[in-house]
């Protein structure tokens, strides 16, 4: 709801200095007038006297265009003494690019790597742009500063209060997750910065009474590309519509939108693009080292455990694709205690535990699972050493936010992405952006196989186990949701051999997959073609087909259009081998990390008979080998396997039966839950009418507080959803919303409406 203008804005032109004075100030402040030829190589020309306030004429835009240090350009005192303090001395290449335009008052859109420095070339703006116009208290809202998730958001605004201490503007973080709504919006019109994500501004734009942005000067989109993408189209078209089209507008991201219709929707006057990086020959930072693997769905685990358990001295970032499987890598691992702390991040999380982790990590050594609530922006200090991407992001703009939490500013970095046979595509669209990837392949000697670990734990602790199906559907729901079908197939992973190797007893129903379609996917000639009887013995029939996409997409990739990357053996890792890379050396079947020479060499472990006691010894490894597996080998092999599967068997039925027994009675408690609050929720009404006839006499203050409540109570409140929570989560929930298996059939729903009218 757009509101009236307010008076201030006549006031403040009342208050306006008049262009004279304005230059006075200026020159005041920023030295104009008075070039420190001695010290300073560059002069600053004197600004000219019709030049409005906050523009630079060409020729001094020029000058400024050479500066390489802050104190170069002509910014306020009180910003320069932020800068200095924060031990920001010389610019970066997209600040020295961006500044001197953005100090000119013009609309930017700005793209740089990532870990570039983006953030002061839109902090240093806004600061000075308040500040020559004299911004105060009274004037209200002068700038907003958007960023996509609230972790960004905090640390955006930690930037600015670091910069902008001398300044005296007052400057908010408005961000979704904190109860306090109603003391923000009694202050959030004093503020002058607001630093936000989408969901929280909209919510005040439509539900403080006070909140006027009517003064902006200076619009700030942080991650723009994400912003204006369609999960928050419409919380932004809101945004926009109730801004003035009188601003400044700057756009920032590593990877910049150039939709004409995204630019349109901002209005933006002229603006100018600034790809700093555009002529780079990679589009990642210099000092990143990316590498990939091959790794088949249900050895996704198994490598990554190897990996935490190779990397013990490492701060990791771990990349997976829903907050469900966050949480149930996260609870299993540290239940089987890796030797190094391990931390969760995702968007269901309460958002003071989820600033803690964020802080926690740029300090110690440690793991952070996270969704993609943390591939944007975040900084972590540049404490990261590895990204880990088990799952593949859904496009090449992702990959390169992912990767760019390492790696930042002049630190070094190093990531690997998990990539599934069926997933190779996207190593040519990789490629196809200037993203240089070595392949390689693991030390098979150091590979440790944890589904039967999993098993072991699902029978411990009951819990896990939802957790553990709740996991596999939401990936399998994640690659069904993608967009891109060249890279995303759900009908060509082995579900199967995936369920056992989250330690799933049996394959959970996915009620989107249909069967029959998923039969498709392996053609029985294309089977039959393959001649090798042993293999075919040992080795799934999509695994094949899925190694023969990997060998014909890796022949896409030519040798000559990767950049060169370091040398082999600083690469060369205990767990990860450089030695074959077949990307750099061309195409060479042999190379190709097979599935099937990977599935031999990982005896996934998924017949271990469940309960088995798992020792581990003090850095958290497990003591092998486990018994009824190790006396296989011996002579009485076969009838110990025997007697495992029987065991196998009668356990597995056993959790049949009392997984559905656990569903009924979860459906009764939901529906007996349902019928309660419908039954309390009328009782209140009943209640508050009996309250109404009798205290009609009750003085005015209490009428009021009756109205709101009742007000709150009959509103219909609205969801302004968050960005972090993944889309995917969203996506679900909304599912959920519409065709929910526990939604209440229309019987159900009758026999409650006569219940409820009986009762009265
Ligand atoms: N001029 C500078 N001098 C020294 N350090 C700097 C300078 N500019 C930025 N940095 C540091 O570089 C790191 C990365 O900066 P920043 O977070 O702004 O990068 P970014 O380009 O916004 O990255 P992303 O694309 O991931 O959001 C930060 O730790 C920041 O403190």
């Amino acid at each position: 709801m757009r509101k009236p203008k307010s008076k201030k804005s006549f006031f403040r032109k009342q208050r306006r200095l008049s262009e004279v004075e304005e230059i006075e100030l200026l020159e005041s402040w920023i030295g104009f007038g008075k070039p420190d030829s001695g010290s300073n190589p560059l002069s600053i020309s004197p600004l000219p006297s019709n030049a409005p306030i906050g523009r630079i004429d060409d020729d001094s835009f020029s000058s400024y265009c050479g500066s390489t240090k802050f104190d170069q350009l002509p910014l306020s005192n009180k910003t320069k003494e932020g800068l200095n303090d924060s031990k920001y001395i010389t610019m970066t290449e997209v600040q020295r690019a961006s500044l001197p335009h953005a100090l000119c008052g013009r609309d930017l859109l700005g793209a740089a790597k990532t870990g570039s420095g983006k953030t002061l070339a839109f902090i240093i703006p806004v600061l000075e742009k308040l500040y020559r116009a004299r911004w105060g208290p009274e004037d209200g809202v002068g700038s907003i500063i958007i960023s996509p998730t609230r972790e960004l958001a905090c640390q955006l605004f930690e930037v600015l209060r670091s910069v902008g201490k001398h300044h005296g503007f007052s400057a908010g973080l408005l961000i979704g997750g904190r109860k306090d709504v109603d003391t923000e919006k009694k202050r959030v019109n004093d503020l002058n910065i607001l630093v936000c994500t989408p969901g929280r501004l909209l919510q005040h734009m439509d539900e403080t009474p006070s909140f006027d942005c009517s003064q902006l000067q200076v619009l700030v989109l942080d991650e723009a590309d994400r912003i204006l993408d369609v999960g928050f189209k419409k919380a932004v078209n809101a945004i926009i519509s109730q801004l003035p089209k009188q601003r400044q507008t700057l756009l920032f991201s590593a990877t910049q939108t150039k939709s004409v219709q995204d630019l349109a929707r901002l209005s933006l006057k002229d603006p100018e693009y600034l790809s700093v990086h555009e002529e780079s020959v990679t589009a990642t930072p210099n000092h990143l080292l990316q590498t990939a693997m091959i790794v088949t769905l249900d050895q996704k685990l198994g490598m990554l455990w190897s990996f935490i358990k190779a990397h013990l001295n490492s701060n990791i970032l771990v990349f997976l694709s829903s907050c469900k499987q966050v949480k149930f890598v996260y609870e299993a691992f540290k239940k089987l205690r890796p030797g190094i702390p391990l931390k969760c991040l995702h968007g269901r999380m309460k958002q003071g535990k989820r600033m803690g982790i964020y802080s926690q990590i740029c300090e110690k050594r440690s793991v952070l699972f996270s969704t993609d609530v943390a591939s944007r922006g975040l900084d972590f200090n540049k404490a990261v050493d590895w990204v880990v991407q088990v799952d593949c992001p859904e496009d090449v703009a992702s990959y390169i936010h992912r990767v760019g939490r390492t790696a930042r500013y002049h630190s070094r970095g190093r990531s690997v992405i998990f990539l599934m046979p069926s997933e190779t595509e996207m190593l040519v669209k990789l490629q196809a952006a200037k993203i240089p990837i070595q392949f390689i392949k693991a030390n098979t000697k150091r590979l440790q196989s944890v589904s039967g670990l999993l098993a072991s734990l699902l029978v411990k602790y009951p819990d896990m186990q939802s957790l553990a199906q709740r996991a596999f559907i939401t990936y399998l729901r994640s690659i069904y949701l993608q967009k891109d079908k060249e890279v995303f197939d759900v009908m060509k992973l082995p579900i199967e051999e995936f369920s056992a190797s989250l330690g799933l007893p049996m394959t959970p129903k996915v009620r989107f997959m249909n069967q029959k379609t998923k039969c498709k996917t392996v053609p029985e000639e294309a089977y039959n073609l393959l001649q090798d009887n042993d293999v075919k013995d040992t080795v799934s029939k999509a695994s094949l087909l899925q190694d023969n996409a990997v060998k014909d997409i890796v022949s896409k990739i030519s040798r000559e259009n990767l950049a060169s990357v370091n040398s082999k053996e600083e690469m060369e890792d205990s767990l990860l081998l450089m030695k074959d890379t077949p990307v750099q050396r061309g195409v060479n079947e042999d190379a190709v990390p097979s599935t099937r020479n990977l599935k031999k060499k990982l005896k996934i472990n998924v017949h271990r008979p469940v309960g088995t006691r798992i020792v581990f010894d003090e850095e958290g490894n497990t003591l092998p080998p486990l018994a009824a597996l190790a006396d296989t080998k011996a002579g009485n092999g076969l009838l110990q396997l025997d007697i495992v599967k029987d065991r196998y068997e009668k356990v597995k039925e056993e959790l049949k039966q009392q997984d559905k027994e656990d569903k009924r009675q979860l459906h009764q408690r939901l529906r007996e839950n349902r019928t309660k609050k419908k039954l309390k929720l009328k009782r209140g009404r009943a209640e508050e009418e009996e309250d109404d006839e009798m205290g009609e006499e009750d003085n005015s203050a209490s009428d009021r507080e009756e109205t709101g409540n009742r007000s709150t109570k009959t509103k219909r409140s609205k969801i302004y959803f968050d960005s972090d929570i993944d889309d995917n989560e969203r996506k679900e929930e909304n599912d959920k919303m519409s065709f929910g298996a526990d939604s209440i059939s229309l019987e159900e729903q009758e026999a409650l409406a006569l219940k409820l009218i009986w009762s009265n």
